[in-house]
C-alpha cells in the first residue's frame, strides 16, 4: 500500500476491522494533531495467524523520524530503542499499529516480559522511569503501561503506588510473572573475580542471601537489564549483574549462576494500566483496587476493613503510604514540635468485581466515613489459569 503522510485529527480514534472469514484484522489508529504521522502498510499477524501466511493482517505502521538508537558501536547489539524520558515524550512519534505497551527499563527487563505476557502481540516500548510510562499513556504515545506493583520476596514497589494516585490511569488487568535471576558477567570473568554486583534494588533484595555469601558490594541501578547492558557495554571485569536469561542473550553476557533468588517461588505482580477503565464483569474472577484515607481515631482502620469482612469479601493486599501534602499541612498547623500523627493513604485490593452488589455496598458504606476514596480499577484476576 502506498505511503501516506497525514496530520492526525485532534480526537484520538482507535478501531480494529476484522476481515471477513479470517482471524486477521486491520488496526487504524489516529492520534493527537501534534504528532505528524507517516502511515505505511505492511504485513503482520496476530499469534493465531502466524502459522497461516494467507491470513496475514495488514498493519499501518508509523515511521519515526530520527528515532533514537542507543548502540552505535559495531560490537554492540544493533538497533535497540532508547527508553523514553519525560523530556523526549513530546518529540517522539509512534511506530507500529500493534498495541504499544510502555514498560520501565531497557530490553531484557522483566517488565518487558510482563508486557508481552499481558499483551501477547504488543509492541513493548521501553521507558526510563515509571513516571515516563504513566505519561506516555496519558499523552497517547502508547496504549497501555505494564508496571510492577509487588513481589513475593521484596514486597511492594512504593513508587508505583504513589504514581497510581498522582495520575489518572485505570487498572485494567494484572499479570504475575515468575522471576528467575541469573548472575551475569562478561566472558572471561569468573565468580571469584567479582567485587561488585549491579541491579535493580528489588532484584538485589530478592538475591540477598546469595550476594551476601559471595561478599559482593551491591550497586543499585534503574533496572536489571540496564545493569547487564552497563556491564557489557563498558566491558567491566570486576562487576556482575543480576538480571534475566533474556538480558544475558541480548547483551552477550556469560551466565555464572542461575536461579540465585532467595526463594524459588519468586513472583512479581504487574498492573496493566490504560486511559479508560474496563467494564467489570462477573463471568470470571475479578479483583478491585481502591485507595482511601480515614479520620484519625481509635478503630478507624478496623471499621474500614469491616465493610469488606461483613460482606464476606476477601482482601488480597493492603498497603499504606504517607499522604504527603496533608502531612505538610499538619506540620504547618501544629504550634510546637512534630504533628501528633502522620496521615496515611490505604491501598486495598479485594477479590470481587465492581459489578457485584456486595462490592458496591461495601464501597458505599466505606464512603460514609472515609475522608477520600477512589476506585483504581476492577479487572480480571490473574489466576495463572489459561
Ligand atoms: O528491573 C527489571 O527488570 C524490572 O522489570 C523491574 C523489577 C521490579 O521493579 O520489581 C521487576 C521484576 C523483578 O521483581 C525485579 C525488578
Amino acid at each position: 500500500m502506498a505511503a501516506t503522510t497525514s496530520r492526525s485529527p485532534i480526537t484520538p480514534l482507535y478501531s480494529q476491522i476484522r476481515r471477513p472469514n479470517s482471524n486477521s484484522f486491520i488496526t487504524l489508529k489516529l492520534l493527537k494533531r501534534r504528532h505528524n504521522i507517516v502511515f505505511h502498510a505492511c504485513d503482520g499477524s496476530s499469534s493465531a495467524d502466524k502459522s497461516n501466511q494467507k491470513n496475514q493482517p495488514i498493519k499501518l505502521q508509523k515511521l519515526i523520524e530520527g528515532y533514537p538508537y542507543e548502540f552505535n558501536s559495531k560490537d554492540s547489539p544493533p538497533s535497540l530503542p532508547r527508553p523514553l524520558t519525560s523530556a523526549k515524550l513530546s518529540n517522539l512519534t509512534l511506530e507500529g499499529s500493534l498495541l504499544r505497551v510502555a514498560y520501565q527499563g531497557v530490553r531484557g527487563a522483566y517488565s518487558e516480559s510482563a508486557a508481552e505476557k499481558a499483551y501477547p502481540n504488543c509492541e513493548p516500548v521501553p521507558c526510563e522511569q515509571f513516571d515516563t510510562a504513566f505519561e506516555a499513556v496519558e499523552s497517547w504515545l502508547v496504549d497501555r503501561a505494564v508496571l510492577p506493583i509487588e513481589n513475593s520476596l521484596g514486597g511492594s514497589i512504593h513508587r508505583n503506588y504513589d504514581l497510581l494516585l498522582r495520575h489518572r490511569l485505570h487498572i485494567v488487568g494484572e499479570v504475575k510473572l515468575e522471576i528467575r535471576h541469573c548472575l551475569l558477567a562478561n566472558h572471561g570473568v569468573e565468580i571469584q573475580d567479582l567485587k561488585r554486583v549491579l541491579s535493580h534494588p528489588q532484584a538485589l533484595a530478592q538475591c540477598e542471601n546469595t550476594l551476601t555469601k559471595l561478599g559482593l558490594v551491591r550497586e543499585a541501578v534503574d533496572d536489571t537489564a540496564g545493569a547487564a547492558k552497563h556491564v557489557a557495554f563498558h566491558k567491566i571485569m570486576d562487576a556482575g549483574a543480576v538480571a534475566s536469561m533474556a538480558a544475558a542473550k541480548i547483551y552477550g553476557l556469560n551466565v555464572l549462576a542461575q536461579d540465585i533468588q532467595d526463594d524459588s517461588d519468586n513472583v512479581t505482580r504487574f498492573l496493566m494500566l490504560a486511559r479508560e477503565p474496563i467494564i467489570p464483569g462477573t463471568d470470571k474472577p475479578f479483583k478491585t483496587s481502591i485507595v482511601f484515607s480515614l479520620e484519625e481515631g481509635p478503630g478507624m482502620l478496623f471499621k474500614a476493613l469491616a465493610v469488606f469482612a461483613m460482606r464476606n469479601i476477601n482482601l488480597t493486599k493492603i498497603e499504606s503510604r504517607p499522604l504527603q501534602k496533608q502531612a505538610l499541612q499538619t506540620l504547618a498547623d501544629s504550634s510546637i514540635g512534630f504533628p501528633k500523627y502522620f496521615p496515611y493513604l490505604f491501598y486495598v485490593d479485594f477479590e470481587t468485581s465492581m459489578a457485584d452488589e456486595r462490592a458496591q455496598n461495601a464501597l458505599a458504606h466505606l464512603n460514609e466515613f472515609a475522608t477520600f476514596m477512589r476506585v483504581l480499577g476492577s479487572y480480571p484476576a490473574d489466576t495463572g489459569l489459561p
